[in-house]
C-alpha cells in the first residue's frame, strides 16, 4: 500500500494531526467519514459493558505511571498483506487510540553503509534504475525505528518520519503522533532485530504464497509507486526474492501466530482482536479510579504553595464566593486574583543574579529568570479564563490547550483535544485550571506534558482554588510538580466527592459563572 494511504490510515486512527493533535467532535466526524468505522461516535467495547466515548480514558495509574501500549508486530514478505491485516485488526478492535506504524517510515533518509560511499545523485539514480537494494537490512534506520517504537509503547509523543516511494527519499516534514493504547507495527524486517522483537507483546507473520505476492506487488508498484513492469520484475528477482529467503522467512520462527492468506483470513484476525481486547480489559480494570478519600488526614505536601492570605486576597475571595456577585464583578475580581496568583507563581521559577548598569552608572544586582523557556497550558474550559491574566504578566509566552471532560457514564476524565507547543521539553510550563477538585483532570494534563518530555520538576500547576483531595492526588502521583493556589478548601459532599468552595463557602462552577452559562 502507498505511504500516503498508510499515513491517511495512521492519522485517521490516532489523535495525531498535520498541525495539531485533536480529537474533538468535528474531527471525529471527519474521521468517521474518512474510514469505515460504522457508528457516529467511538465505542470502547468490553465484554461487561459498552462505554460510549469520544475521548481517551486515563492511560496511567493513580501513581501517575504509564500503562504501556500493547504492541502487535506484523511481519511477512513484501505485498503479503501486512497493511491489509493491520487495517482489518483495527476495524475488528473498533477501539480508538490504535495507531499503525510502518517500517517504511524508517528507510534511511540518505542511503547509508555500505551504500553511503556512493554520493547522493548516484544513489538516487540507482534507485530509479531499480539497482538499489531496499530489501537489505542496511537500508533501514533501525536505531530510530527502535527508539520511536519504544517511546510510543511508553505512551510518549513521537515524530514519525515520512517516506516517499516515488522519490525514494524521506520527506522534510515528520508527523507528530501521540496517544496510543495499541500500536500495530508492520514491516518486512520487523522481526529481524531482537531489540524490536522485545518491544512486541504479540508477533504475527503474514504468510502469503510468493506468486501471489509478486502479482500483488506488480499491480501495486505500477499503479501506486510509479514503476514499470520491467523494473518491478528486475527489482523483485534481484533483491526482493533473495531478501525474503535471507532475512524475512527465517524470522517466521519468532511468530506467535502465522496467518496464511493474509487479510482474507477473518478467523485469525478475529482471534487476534479478541486477545488484544482481553489484554486491554485486564489493564483497564487494574486502574484505581476512585481517589477521593485515600489521602484523608494526610498533611498537605511540601510542593503546595499558597498565596499569602492578605486582607486584600480575603476580600477578593469574599466577592467571588458570594452567590449574589454579578458576572461582571466576578470576572473583574477573578482577573485581579489571577494576576496576583501568576506573579506569585513566577516568583517560584528559578532565577539567577543579574547585574545591570543604572542611568546613574551604578551597578544594580538584580535577578533574572534562569530557565530555558516558559510556556502556558490551559485546561479547557475554565483554565482558559486565566490566559489573559497570564499574558498580562508574561511577555511573548507560548500557549497550549488541552480539553478534558468527565465521562458521565464512567465518571472518568477523558482527553478530547490537545495542542502542545512544539519543543517544550526544556521549558517550564505553567499549567492552568481555575479550580481543582479531585485532581483527575490536572493529573491527565500533567501526564500529557510528561509524555511530551516536559520535566516533572518544570511543571507548575496554577489554580485559583483547590480542594485538598486534588492537592493530595496530584502531589502523590507527581511529587515534583509545584502546586500554586490562592486557597485550599476541604469540603465533602454526600458522595464523598470534594468540591472546592462548595457548601458554606460556595464558589459554584467557575466556568459557568465566568462565561455566564449558569
Ligand atoms: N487478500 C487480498 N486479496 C487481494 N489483494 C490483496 C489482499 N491483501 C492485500 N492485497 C493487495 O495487495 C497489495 C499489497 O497489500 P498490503 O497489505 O499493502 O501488503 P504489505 O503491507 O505486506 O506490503 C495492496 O495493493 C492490497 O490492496
Ligand atoms: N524506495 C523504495 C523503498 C522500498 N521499496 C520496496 O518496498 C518494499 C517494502 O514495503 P512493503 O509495503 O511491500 O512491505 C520492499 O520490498 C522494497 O523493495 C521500493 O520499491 N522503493
Amino acid at each position: 500500500m502507498s505511504v500516503a494511504a498508510k499515513e491517511r490510515r495512521l492519522s485517521s486512527r490516532s489523535n495525531s494531526g498535520e498541525s495539531e493533535d485533536k480529537i474533538g467532535a468535528a474531527e471525529l466526524g471527519r474521521r468517521k467519514r474518512a474510514t469505515s468505522v460504522s457508528e457516529s461516535i467511538s465505542v470502547l467495547r468490553t465484554s461487561k459493558r459498552t462505554i460510549y466515548t469520544a475521548g481517551r480514558p486515563p492511560w496511567y495509574n493513580e501513581f501517575g505511571q504509564m500503562k504501556e501500549a500493547f504492541v502487535i508486530g506484523l511481519s511477512g514478505g513484501s505485498a503479503s498483506g501486512k497493511t491489509t491485516v493491520a487495517e482489518k485488526i483495527i476495524q475488528a478492535l473498533d477501539f480508538p487510540w490504535v495507531v499503525l506504524l510502518s517500517m517504511d517510515s524508517f528507510y534511511k533518509a540518505n542511503i547509508a553503509p555500505p551504500y553511503d560511499q556512493i554520493p547522493f545523485p548516484q544513489q538516487h539514480e540507482l534507485a530509479e534504475r531499480n539497482e538499489y537494494n531496499f530489501d537489505h537490512v542496511d537500508a533501514f534506520d533501525f536505531d530510530l525505528c527502535c527508539e520511536t517504537l519504544r517511546k510510543l509503547k511508553q505512551g510518549r509523543n513521537v515524530e514519525i518520519p515520512m517516506y516517499d516511494f516515488t522519490s525514494h527519499c524521506r520527506k522534510k516534514q515528520a508527523k507528530p503522533l501521540y496517544g496510543a493504547n495499541v500500536v500495530i507495527f508492520e514491516g518486512i524486517m520487523s522481526f529481524v532485530r531482537p531489540e524490536l522483537r522485545a518491544l512486541m507483546d504479540m508477533k504475527v507473520f503474514v504468510d502469503t504464497d510468493s506468486d501471489e505476492r509478486l502479482a500483488r506487488r506488480l499491480r501495486r508498484d505500477i499503479t501506486q509507486r510509479g514503476r514499470n513492469l520491467k523494473g518491478v520484475l528486475h527489482q523483485y528477482n534481484k533483491f526482493v526474492k533473495p531478501a525474503f529467503e535471507q532475512f524475512i522467512e527465517p524470522t517466521l520462527q519468532y511468530a506467535d501466530i502465522v496467518i496464511p492468506r493474509g487479510g482474507s483470513n477473518e478467523v485469525a484476525i478475529d482471534l487476534i482482536a479478541q486477545h488484544v481486547q482481553t489484554q486491554l480489559e485486564t489493564r483497564h480494570a487494574a486502574f484505581e479510579r476512585d481517589m477521593s478519600h485515600i489521602h484523608n488526614g494526610q498533611p498537605l505536601p511540601s510542593t503546595l504553595n499558597v498565596l499569602e492570605s492578605t486582607k486584600q486576597v480575603q476580600g477578593i475571595h469574599t466577592i467571588l464566593r458570594n452567590r449574589e456577585t454579578p458576572r461582571d464583578d466576578f470576572v473583574f475580581f477573578s482577573k485581579r486574583l489571577m494576576r496576583l496568583l501568576f506573579e506569585f507563581a513566577l516568583s517560584l521559577l528559578p532565577h539567577k543574579i543579574h547585574v545591570v548598569e543604572t542611568p546613574q552608572e551604578t551597578q544594580y544586582e538584580g535577578r533574572k529568570f534562569s530557565g530555558t523557556g516558559l510556556c502556558g497550558m490551559s485546561i479547557l474550559r475554565a483554565g482558559e479564563t486565566m490566559e489573559p491574566a497570564l499574558f498580562s504578566v508574561t511577555k511573548d509566552i507560548r500557549l497550549g490547550k488541552i480539553l478534558i471532560q468527565t465521562n458521565a457514564a464512567t465518571e472518568e476524565p477523558e482527553l478530547h483535544y490537545i495542542r502542545v507547543p512544539r519543543k517544550i521539553s526544556e521549558d517550564h510550563v505553567i499549567l492552568m485550571d481555575a479550580t481543582v477538585a479531585t485532581g483527575a483532570a490536572a493529573m491527565m494534563a500533567i501526564r500529557v506534558l510528561l509524555d511530551h518530555d516536559v520535566k516533572e520538576e518544570n511543571i507548575l500547576l496554577v489554580s485559583l482554588l483547590m480542594a485538598d483531595t486534588g492537592v493530595h492526588s496530584v502531589a502523590y502521583a507527581f511529587p515534583k510538580v509545584q502546586i500554586v493556589t490562592t486557597a485550599v478548601d476541604h469540603q465533602l459532599n454526600d458522595r464523598y466527592h470534594i468540591l472546592p468552595g462548595f457548601g458554606e463557602y460556595r464558589l459554584g462552577n467557575f466556568g459557568d459563572r465566568y462565561f455566564g452559562t449558569e
